[in-house]
């Protein structure tokens, strides 16, 4: 397993003169029940401030006002209106599914749906609720090489059937070429398992262990691959900046609010761009 060093961040690359919003690509978020809003509110933030060109939200209406407060960058997509759904889904570069959805019906009729809407051009990135649900419903992927799984070890537990305790680089990757997705396998040093390769974070502080961490962390995954190369790189480089910034925080910071982390990307891209 190769460690990652800031050499990966060379992903990051100065922005065309000649460029728009819609160079750095569309991203659209489904999550957030009544309960979780904060979750994809979390998420928005990081892949917004990641630099994704558009940034849409698919959400409870009972998110809209405060995700719109906070974020007046990101549109807001009722999860219950279908029509605009079709439209804003078809319009994804990246989709990001699973943060803050839940386990109800509701939230197992739009994994469903979102699966049966990608296309082969789009990547999906599933978090959260989402992992949850497709273990629990056996979910097939239509394009498991486009597919982006970012479990914690207890979602990962679900997902590959491996029990924590077992959960070794041999075994995760067995069942990651099965399963032919990328794994970003979440703990106090997350791993990479990839059809390329396999790596590993040496990056991280326990101040990041607050809720939101994780959905923070798959909002810049997928605000990375919107504006950047479609490739595990991509992927390693949005791992090691969102660990190397909390970091930088817990210099001086006891704990490392998740949003933070976000509202720190702007700044460290420009510093990393070349
Ligand atoms: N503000 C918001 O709206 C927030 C909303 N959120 C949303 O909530 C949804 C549910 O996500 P979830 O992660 O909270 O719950 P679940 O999937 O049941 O996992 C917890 C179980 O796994 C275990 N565990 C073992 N190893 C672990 C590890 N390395 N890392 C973490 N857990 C580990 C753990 O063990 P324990 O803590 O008991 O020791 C516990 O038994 C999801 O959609 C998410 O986006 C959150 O992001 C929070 C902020
Ligand atoms: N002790 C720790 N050291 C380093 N990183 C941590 C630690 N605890 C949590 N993290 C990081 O925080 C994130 C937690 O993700 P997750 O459990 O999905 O959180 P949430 O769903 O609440 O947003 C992961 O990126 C993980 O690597
Ligand atoms: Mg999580």
């Amino acid at each position: 397993m190769q460690s990652l060093t800031k050499q990966c961040l060379s992903i990051i690359k100065t922005r065309p003169q000649e460029s728009h919003k819609g160079t750095f690509g569309r991203t659209v978020l489904v999550g957030g029940n009544a309960q979780f809003g904060g979750a994809i509110m979390m998420s928005t933030e990081a892949c917004v401030n990641a630099g994704s060109g558009l940034t849409t939200v698919v959400t409870d209406s009972k998110n809209h006002q405060a995700l719109h407060a906070r974020m007046p960058e990101a549109m807001t997509v009722d999860w219950q209106d279908k029509e605009v759904c079709d439209a804003v889904l078809a319009s994804a570069d990246v989709i990001l599914m699973g943060p803050g959805l839940g386990e109800d019906e509701k939230s197992r009729e739009l994994l469903t749906y979102v699966l049966q809407e990608q296309t082969e051009d789009q990547l999906l990135v599933i978090d959260g609720s989402a992992i949850t649900l497709v273990a629990q419903n056996n979910e097939q992927l239509p394009y498991p090489k486009q597919t982006i799984f970012t479990p914690h070890q207890m979602e990962w537990q679900r997902l590959s059937g491996i029990k924590i305790a077992d959960q070794t680089e041999e075994m995760n990757q067995a069942i990651q070429q099965k399963l032919e997705a990328t794994i970003v396998l979440k703990s106090h040093r997350t791993e990479i398992y990839s059809n390329t390769g396999c790596f590993y974070n040496p990056l991280g502080n326990p101040g990041m262990a607050t809720g939101g961490t994780g959905d923070t962390l798959a909002g810049i995954i997928a605000g990375f691959l919107a504006q950047f190369p479609h490739s595990v790189d991509t992927i390693n480089a949005a791992v090691y900046l969102h660990s190397y910034i909390a970091d930088q925080i817990a210099h001086d910071n006891y704990v490392v609010l998740p949003t933070k982390i976000s509202q720190a990307l702007p700044y460290w891209m420009k510093k990393f761009e070349i």
